[in-house]
């Protein structure tokens, strides 16, 4: 009889993946912006769900590097749903905090565009495309390469007093 069942070997950690960012960008540190509150999904930054790094380029606009594990699993071998929305919420959510505005996410609707293999790096691309009054939207697209996986678009309400 083996030693290790399927069940202990699914536990087991993932080797290490590049989230390096690319040239000119330079790492966020979410954290010192917002607080240690964003654990859903970047608490857990050697895991098996989620992966992240965040970084902004010469324009100060932020991106996301990110490793979807298997934990995120939804259809066989791809990301769910859900999963792939977490991280557009936190990732566009944080863009518009890096962009000066202290808000949470009113509504947030993701087109998926094509499934989303497991173990995959790809990278969130987010633009603040407006700000009224309390409104600001933020649209970004989760992809690699030349496929894109998922669209937002998040409309983000800044919270009175902060
Ligand atoms: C205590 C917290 C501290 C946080 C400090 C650290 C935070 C660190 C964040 C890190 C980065 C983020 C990453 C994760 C982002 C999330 O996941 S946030 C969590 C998920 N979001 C939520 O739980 C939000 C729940 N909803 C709410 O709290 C309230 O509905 C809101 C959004 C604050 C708005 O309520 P309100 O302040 O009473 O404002 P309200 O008058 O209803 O609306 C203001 C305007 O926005 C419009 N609006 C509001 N909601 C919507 C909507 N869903 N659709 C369309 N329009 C809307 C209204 O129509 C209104 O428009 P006008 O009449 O002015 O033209």
């Amino acid at each position: 009889m083996s030693e290790t069942s399927p069940q202990q070997g699914a536990e087991s950690i993932c080797p290490p993946v590049d989230l390096s960012g690319d040239a000119g960008w330079v790492p966020f540190d979410a954290p010192s912006l917002v607080g240690e509150s964003l654990r859903f999904v970047s608490g857990e930054p050697d895991g098996n769900r989620f992966r992240v790094r965040y970084y902004r380029d010469s324009e100060q606009h932020l991106h996301a590097r990110i490793w979807f594990g298997p934990e995120t699993e939804g259809p066989p071998g791809h990301a769910h749903g859900g999963a792939v929305s977490a991280v557009m919420d936190e990732a566009l959510g944080l863009a518009a905090w890096a962009a000066g505005y202290p808000i949470v996410v009113g509504n947030l609707n993701i087109s998926f565009r094509t499934m989303l293999p497991l173990q995959k790096v790809v990278t969130v691309e987010s633009r603040v495309v407006s700000a009224q009054g309390r409104k600001v939207m933020v649209h970004g697209r989760l992809f690699c390469g030349d496929a894109v996986y998922a669209e937002g678009e998040c409309l983000c309400i800044t919270l009175p007093g902060r």
